[in-house]
């Protein structure tokens, strides 16, 4: 059974639809990679998909059963959201952020135990971030917030990952060990779902693509199949091209290949 499945579904921002006639469906050990133009309504799927916002129409089914009937606690312990931001006003320390993580396991009024401590620690570890959890979350940089959210989600020790452009901030380096991180996870057993203007991810670390244009399912289906030139282009209304290096497909787009100054 799928760990999560969308069947028909519409979504969109108090009632105005944004897209419809989604249906995809997510197994363990999967990371599918969600593409498309600005606008296109990635965070607004994504949201609908892990309960924040309700569905217009169709159907998200955790494990089977419909995501709507699943208790918020429930749905916690199930899936890991990381959101391209985390406003906070209050100056709670990285770990305190990293321990809301624990919240759904503890319920809301519990104090967290040692092993809840232990697993946000483990969990800052993982991303690297160890070193930031004594400073406030609201005094690190934005690429650092962005590894403390995942570090939050890990906490959770979900079945399900899903991320809002999770390397939008990041330096080449963090953006690597964050792709390399998701594809350990998907080994270990995780479904992983992840938003990213950068179809190079989807070559690197994807299993599945999922192509989300004006709100619907442009393609969707396994990266060799789907990531092709063809429907990159059609996807962006760019002409792209898919090449090879070390072994590993890369693309870019051929009006960008064709300015190039240095010689
Ligand atoms: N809070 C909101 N209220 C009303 N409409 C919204 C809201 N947030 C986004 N929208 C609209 O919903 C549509 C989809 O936006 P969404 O943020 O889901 O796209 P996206 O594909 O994630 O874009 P990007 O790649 O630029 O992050 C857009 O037309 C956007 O203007």
């Amino acid at each position: 059974m799928a760990l999560l499945a969308a069947r028909d579904l519409a979504f969109g921002h108090h009632g105005r639809r944004v897209g419809q006639g989604v249906s995809l469906a997510l197994e363990a050990g999967e990371v599918l990679c969600l593409l498309g133009p600005n606008g296109g309504g990635k965070t607004t799927l994504l949201k609908t998909l892990v309960g924040l916002k309700p569905a217009l129409g169709g159907m998200v089914a955790l494990e089977g059963e419909p995501l709507a009937g699943v208790s918020a606690a429930r749905r916690a312990r199930r899936i890991g959201f990381v959101p391209q931001s985390a406003p906070s006003s209050f100056a709670f320390t990285v770990r305190e952020m990293v321990l809301m993580g624990r919240a759904a396991r503890r319920g809301l009024f519990a104090q967290p135990t040692t092993a809840d401590g232990g697993a946000a620690d483990a969990a800052l570890e993982r991303v690297g971030a160890g070193f930031l959890a004594a400073r406030a979350f609201t005094a690190i940089s934005g690429g650092e917030r962005q590894m403390v959210l995942i570090a939050r989600a890990l906490a959770q020790q979900p079945r399900l990952l899903v991320l809002d452009e999770p390397t939008a901030s990041l330096d080449f380096a963090n953006q690597d060990k964050v792709l390399i991180l998701l594809a350990e996870l998907a080994a270990e057993g995780l479904a992983v779902l992840f938003s990213t203007h950068h179809p190079d991810q989807a070559f690197a670390v994807g299993t599945h693509v999922a192509m989300l244009r004006d709100g619907t399912l442009m393609r969707h289906g396994p990266v060799a199949d789907t990531l092709t030139a063809e429907n990159l282009t059609e996807l962006y209304g760019r002409a792209v091209v898919v090449g090879e290096v070390d072994g590993r497909k890369v693309c870019f787009t051929r009006d960008v290949a064709g300015v190039g100054l240095s010689g």
